[in-house]
């Protein structure tokens, strides 16, 4: 399996000129059926909590999606640190580092959905395991940086990002360092939260969310010689994809969200879309869509992203 993409309920692959291809592909019916062929401790209560995570995922989801894609994971991750023979010619017996899951894709796609779905599934199954979750939101300049260097309406393309903070912060996870710390990003105030600090503590899984993880041309001077990009330190990728006007239905309708959260939060960035009545609101998460997100999709993303698996 290890060196095949695996591509999930794509139907139909784009035609190529060879008769052999690099890629496993399943439609939702086979992927789910392998779940069958797996064992899981996983009570009913369990899954219906973990639907609970949101409201807009169905059972059925979890069963058919979810629980498969982390039965996958888990065989990736107990093969690599499993291997006592290879430890034991590298001399790194019991030296415990992070494995660590990417997953990207869109803004809205469900980045942080999956992430906090995956986060609950591999912590206690099949064994209880410690399992962070960072995003790289986290690794965003502030608001006043961005309107500085005017990129205010920028944020998300990889040039809004603090792309050496990000690399340290990795580069201390993969040398088992304890209590590595990063900043905190929130969507409803639209910045980085002065003070505040994420602290992952040396955990068995890392999962880090975010668009800029598998963007190849997006990289850091390591030592000032070594050009180092975040993918370097990712030992699973997760592309997820979805039809743009899902995307932008599923956009607007986190907006509208955030917007109603923020009525009693007056602080909020998203205060004064509260005052607007909702077709407003509406009008305004279309335009944010149209003249931010999706350009940083179609013309950076696209062209950066390698899912390997
Ligand atoms: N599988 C799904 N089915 C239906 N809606 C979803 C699904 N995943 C995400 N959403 C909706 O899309 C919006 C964005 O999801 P989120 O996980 O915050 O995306 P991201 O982290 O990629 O920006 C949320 O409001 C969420 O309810
Ligand atoms: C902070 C983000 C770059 C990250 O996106 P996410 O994938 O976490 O939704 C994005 O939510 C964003 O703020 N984009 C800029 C345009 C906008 O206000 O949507």
């Amino acid at each position: 399996m290890a060196g095949h993409t695996i591509i999930l309920f794509m139907i139909k692959v784009r035609h190529n000129t060879y008769n052999f291809t690099p890629y496993l592909t399943f439609n939702r019916n086979t992927w789910a059926k392998l779940h069958k062929y797996m064992h899981s401790s996983l009570t009913k209560e369990e899954i219906i909590k973990l639907q609970c995570i949101n409201e807009d995922i169905s059972l059925a989801e979890v069963l058919d999606i979810y629980l498969p894609l982390s039965s996958l994971l888990n065989y990736y991750i107990s093969f690599s640190s499993s291997n006592t023979e290879l430890e034991q010619f590298m001399s790194t017996e019991g030296q415990r580092i992070p494995y660590i899951i990417g997953i990207t894709g869109s803004v809205a796609v469900g980045k942080s959905t999956t992430a906090r779905v995956l986060q609950s599934l591999l912590s206690h199954w099949p064994e209880n395991r410690t399992v962070d979750l960072i995003t790289t939101d986290s690794f965003l300049y502030p608001n006043h940086v961005l309107k500085e260097r005017d990129l205010l309406n920028k944020k998300g393309f990889p040039q809004s990002y603090d792309i050496k903070s990000l690399i340290n912060f990795l580069f201390k996870i993969k040398s088992g360092v304890h209590n590595v710390t990063a900043p905190v990003y929130s969507h409803l105030i639209y910045d980085i939260v002065p003070y505040k600090k994420n602290i992952i503590d040396k955990p068995d899984i890392m999962l880090i969310e975010g668009l800029n993880i598998l963007q190849s041309s997006h990289y850091y001077y390591y030592d000032d010689i070594y050009p180092v990009v975040i993918s370097d330190f990712i030992d699973f990728s997760i592309y997820i994809d979805a039809p743009q006007e899902i995307l932008k239905k599923w956009y607007i309708k986190r907006f509208l969200t955030f917007c109603k959260e923020s009525f009693y939060h007056p602080n909020s960035y998203f205060y004064h879309y509260a005052q607007l009545s909702e077709p407003e609101a509406i009008a305004i998460a279309k335009k944010l869509w149209l003249e931010i997100n999706v350009p940083n999709l179609e013309k950076i993303f696209y062209l950066h992203i390698h899912v390997l698996v």
